[in-house]
């Protein structure tokens, strides 16, 4: 969890830095991430705020979640069975790159937004195919 929170540091996102962190059973390493822009998508040029109004002018329409970045990061293919840390509680898309990763656990420090539909329905996700989370 420490590592996951040394990556969220690295992110942009002036409200909530998130930071993931993969692990196999031994605990080795094999994926970090944060939540950022795209590559080649400048923090300087693309929206750091919500504009719910306009999808175009609103962050969540670019940024790449902390998660997905350490799936897509990963150095090595298998990650069946391994653990995620993550620093906020996955919304529903990254429960579905866990879950289509093979990933059997999940470790948050925050579930801030336990309140949200997109939280709940990854968590009917989790629950439905025996992801671990605590
Ligand atoms: O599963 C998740 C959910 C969200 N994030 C990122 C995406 C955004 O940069 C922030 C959330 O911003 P708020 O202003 O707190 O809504 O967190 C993520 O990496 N993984
Ligand atoms: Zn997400």
């Amino acid at each position: 969890m420490a590592t996951a929170f040394l990556a969220a540091m690295r992110s942009k996102d002036p409200r909530s830095q998130v930071g993931a962190c993969i692990v196999n059973r031994e605990n080795k390493i094999l994926g970090i991430g944060y939540n950022g822009m795209p590559l080649g998508c400048s923090d300087d040029e693309f929206p750091w705020g919500k504009c719910r109004d306009n999808e175009y002018n609103d962050k969540l329409s670019y940024v790449c979640h902390a998660e997905m970045n350490a799936i897509l990061n990963k150095n090595n293919t298998d990650l069946t069975n391994c653990t995620i840390y993550v620093a906020l509680f996955p919304c529903n898309e990254c429960a579905k790159l866990i879950i289509q990763s093979g990933l059997r656990e999940v470790v948050y420090a925050s579930d801030k937004y336990s309140y949200k539909p997109k939280i709940c329905a990854a968590k009917r996700m989790f629950d439905a195919v025996g992801v671990k989370y605590w």
